[in-house]
């Protein structure tokens, strides 16, 4: 792991310890939720920076440029001060006790992980990161990104989710078929400033490999660390399967997509960690060298404000 954050940022895990059934759950759910073009009553579809309930179509910027996805955010069943909004249980029978399970497997994951990444710094128990994220203040965020008719298609390339980097301290991604998720390939620039990757940056395609996770280092995990692990630019574009369509007769089963040549709708589902916002972020000794780290930061004041950029510009 220590080896692959330090030069990727990302890696596949495979034996995880969730079951697939759930996983396909979790897809299956997703599914319903958007298909049905209603998430239920009025108040669950008000989108908010709270990450909290739906989100539609072109609500989220990044760095001006609009996201072509939806998504339904899923906070701690047990955070008193953030309450979920769900829809109606008449509308999706089931849905909340799902998803408040599965929002406890990857939690439960997430702590597995942050304790394997506590002995590759070498942190003390008293010091380890799992200490830092007692509140749970993680968030499920089920994704779906629509079919685009090939003639509503933009010119140029087209970008479901804008090149950015995570905020907070791991992301554990689980990508259906589809594809389109690509990685910055970190010796592309001259400097590895975030917004030099997003705009200049050579892209990788990450293909999806049924049964494994996708996991990503967040802003926060990187500062900690001081840089050794990468706080990596991706972005979701066009699958690349099916840029080969047109010259195949296979055609992908893509849903709501009507004719072949338009690009397949896709769904995800992200569950992002992040610690306790009281939390003074700042390098720990052992990633430290001679050069000064970079300032500490609160992680609830960092949060908060990238957050509301996403927002603010619509
Ligand atoms: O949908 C995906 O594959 C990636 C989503 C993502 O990067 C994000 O929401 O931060
Ligand atoms: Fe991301």
């Amino acid at each position: 792991m220590d080896k692959a954050l330090s030069s990727v940022g990302f890696f596949r895990l495979c034996n995880h310890g969730i079951e697939q059934r759930k996983i396909d759950a979790c897809f299956l759910w997703n599914e319903r939720l958007f298909t049905s073009r209603s998430t239920g009553d009025s108040e669950s579809r008000s989108a908010s920076s709270r990450g909290r309930g739906y989100s539609g179509v072109g609500k989220e910027q990044i760095r001006g440029q609009t996201c072509l996805k939806e998504n339904f955010d899923i906070g701690n069943p047990n955070d008193d001060n953030c309450a979920n909004v769900w829809p109606a249980e008449r509308l999706f029978p089931g849905f909340r006790r799902f998803s408040e399970d599965f929002f406890k497997d990857c939690a439960k994951l997430t702590y597995q992980l942050l304790e394997c990444l506590s002995l590759a710094l070498g942190l003390s128990e008293g010091t380890s990161l799992g200490k830092y994220h007692a509140d749970t203040l993680f968030n499920l965020s089920l994704i779906h990104y629509p079919s685009i008719p090939v003639e509503q298609r933009p010119s140029g390339t087209l970008t479901r989710n804008p090149p950015h980097s995570d905020f907070g301290t791991l992301t554990l991604l689980f990508q259906d078929e589809v594809g389109g998720l690509e990685i910055a390939d970190p010796n592309s620039t001259s400097s590895s400033a975030s917004a030099t990757v997003e705009r200049s940056g050579t892209f990788v395609h990450v293909d999806p490999e049924p049964g494994t996770i996708v996991v990503n280092v967040g802003y926060l995990l990187m500062k900690w660390t001081n840089g050794r692990w990468r706080n990596t630019v991706h972005k979701v574009s066009e699958p690349p399967r099916h840029t080969n369509r047109s010259s195949q007769s296979s055609k992908i089963d893509d849903g709501d997509s009507k004719n072949e040549r338009d690009i397949p709708e896709r769904y995800s589902t992200a569950y992002f960690s992040a610690p306790d916002p009281t939390t003074v972020v700042e390098a720990f000794q052992c990633c430290c060298n001679d050069e000064a780290p970079s300032k500490p930061i609160n992680a609830g004041e960092y949060l908060r404000r990238k957050r509301a950029q996403m927002y603010t510009e619509n």
